[in-house]
């Protein structure tokens, strides 16, 4: 599934719709006109750097702001307000109250988006045995790690069985082995259905995770749709090896081509891989290897949005504090 990028998109078939927001604070344009079209049921990231509108677009979409121009419909309201039950997030600033069991921080999370406390506590529990966390639902939040109590601050976003998720830097924080696990459930909650959109400046979580992603760079989204759409925008690489040093074969290379060590680089021609294999045989190329590179969202996202607003952007997880 991907982002709708088409005006033809069926509204019931949109979990939020948002075109032409704007908001302001004070002299900071913090988001300058940013249209996004989310699926139901689909993993969504908003990729950008620090300071880019990331957070600002999401509280919109939440209704904690309103924006100062444009419209959002969120599972089919224009005011989230309306359906705050149905949406879960989580903030990018943490915090549970240190006094607080596992269980009870949970339940007190799902009674704030209207679950019976009881019921929440009972979801709870089973929430943390069903992400490895049993032995935690009795602990106090200050006994348990930042990464544990992050993961339990995130099973609080969805104890009340949301059908929105909107997580804001989920990974920042978790090292790596929590990060994969969040991966995990992050795809469970799509398999059931529910529509996930989250915030990240680590290209390789949107890229890993997403079906669509939202490329957002000084308040505007420059890019929004499929990942692999985005990695098309950069023709693949074609990386050739032949024995016979020149000779007819030569013509079928671009001009752009470079050559490194034995190996010549090129972009993959329009007409595709066939037409260039068979002038290289008919011209006695003598292909000893040929592999062709898409173009890692990285470099996507540097023609996108430029070299700049990349700079901030952290290419792995590895690269992330833990
Ligand atoms: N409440 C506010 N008051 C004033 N300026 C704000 C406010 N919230 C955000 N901004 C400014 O708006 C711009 C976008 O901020 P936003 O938090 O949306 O970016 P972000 O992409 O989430 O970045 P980060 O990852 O650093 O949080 C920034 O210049 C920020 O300083």
């Amino acid at each position: 599934m991907d982002i709708a990028t088409s005006d033809t998109a069926v509204d019931t078939e949109l979990a939020i719709e948002a075109r032409g927001l704007v908001k302001r604070f004070d002299d900071t344009l913090a988001v300058d006109g940013v249209d996004l079209l989310v699926p139901r049921g689909s993993i969504t990231g908003i990729l950008g750097p620090n300071g880019a509108g990331k957070t600002t677009t999401l509280r919109m979409m939440l209704g904690i702001i309103d924006p100062d121009e444009g419209m959002r419909r969120v599972l089919g309201h224009d005011d989230p307000k309306d359906i705050a039950r149905l949406i879960g997030y989580l903030p990018e600033e943490r915090g549970l109250y240190p006094a607080m069991k596992a269980t009870d921080a949970i339940g007190f999370m799902g009674a704030l988006r209207g679950l019976p406390l009881p019921e929440g506590r009972e979801r709870g529990r089973k929430l943390l045995e069903d992400h490895g966390l049993g032995h935690a639902a009795d602990k106090q939040i200050r006994q348990l790690s930042k990464g544990m109590a992050q993961i339990v601050q995130l099973l609080g976003t969805l104890v009340h069985d949301p059908q929105l998720v909107v997580l804001d830097e989920p990974f920042s924080g978790l090292d790596a082995i929590n990060q994969g696990k969040l991966e995990v459930l992050i795809r469970g909650l799509a398999d059931k259905g529910v529509t996930v959109i989250f915030s990240t400046h680590v290209i390789a979580h949107a890229e890993r995770l997403c079906e669509g992603i939202a490329i957002i760079a000084g308040g505007k989204v420059p890019f929004a749709g499929r990942v692999d759409e985005a990695r098309d925008r950069i023709p693949a690489q074609v990386r050739l090896e032949t024995s016979a040093q020149d000779g007819p074969w030569m013509a079928a290379l671009p001009e752009s081509r470079r050559k490194v060590g034995k190996f010549w680089y090129f972009p993959l021609p329009d007409t595709g891989i066939e037409p260039l294999l068979r002038a290289l045989i008919d011209g006695n190329a003598g292909i000893q290897s040929l592999s062709i590179e898409r173009a890692g969202l990285h470099d996507a996202f540097v023609a996108i949005a430029g070299e700049a607003a990349a700079a901030d952007l952290v290419t792995s997880p590895e690269g992330e504090e833990a």
